[in-house]
């Protein structure tokens, strides 16, 4: 099997842990888009969406599907998305396709995260993925130091520009062996919007697929 047919099994297991009726958090990237295309077989059953991003949102509309402003919602029973690195503990690295900040938040709002991914994304220690930085565009060169200063090695994310109007830094070289301590320092760094380390809270239900199928793995 290709990643590509893994990821889309991961995506499709996910439609099992759709509320029916609810408004679904949904998340961005190549193995969300088939969770979109999944989604859109029961749009008849559900609300609607609230997305991570401009790119999800296209897609969720071109399906009929109706995508809700998070602002106002209390409360969405379940976030599905993707992750480039994921360890034993559910925490990620996420931001591959720049959207981490929006992902983040509607993550925190959802009472459950059901990460989709393919094997090759389970780690033992986070870091060979260059951790993404989203950073207000002033404050590049300080928080490339600040990061530097940690044991990171920051490259610009060369002609992109995220959603809410900044850039990404890509930080190499770190292992993170304590996710929780290192989101909660770099998020300090001042002019940093977010980090990709999502630790602080983590995935609840993690659907990994391999050639045998797709397993179901449950936080601790
Ligand atoms: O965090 C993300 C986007 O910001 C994605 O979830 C992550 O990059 C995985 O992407 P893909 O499903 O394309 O492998």
């Amino acid at each position: 099997m290709t990643q590509d047919e893994l990821k889309k099994a991961a995506a499709y297991a996910a439609l099992d842990h759709v509320v029916e009726g609810s408004i679904v958090g949904v998340g961005t990237g190549s193995t969300v888009n088939h969770f979109i295309d999944a989604l859109a077989g029961m749009r008849d059953r559900i609300r609607g969406a609230v997305s991570s991003s401009e790119a999800s949102t296209q897609r969720l509309r071109a399906h009929g599907i109706e995508v809700f402003d998070l602002d106002g919602i209390e409360s969405l029973p379940v976030y599905v998305d993707g992750a480039d690195e994921i360890d034993g503990g559910f925490a990620m690295i996420k931001g591959g396709g720049g959207a981490l900040t929006r992902e983040k938040i509607v993550a925190a709002v959802s009472e459950r995260f059901v990460c989709i991914c393919d094997a090759s994304k389970k780690v033992e220690v986070l870091g060979r993925f260059p951790l993404p930085i989203e950073v207000i565009p002033m404050a590049r060169s300080h928080v490339a130091r600040e990061l530097r200063a940690l044991g990171g090695e920051p490259r610009l994310r060369e002609g992109f520009v995220t959603d809410n109007g900044n850039l990404i830094l890509d930080v190499h070289g770190l292992s993170i062996t304590d996710p929780v301590t290192i989101e909660m320092r770099i998020n300090q760094i001042v002019g940093v919007v977010t980090n990709g380390l999502f630790a602080v809270r983590g995935a609840d239900v993690l659907l990994l697929a391999a050639p045998g199928g797709v397993q179901r793995l449950d936080a601790r």
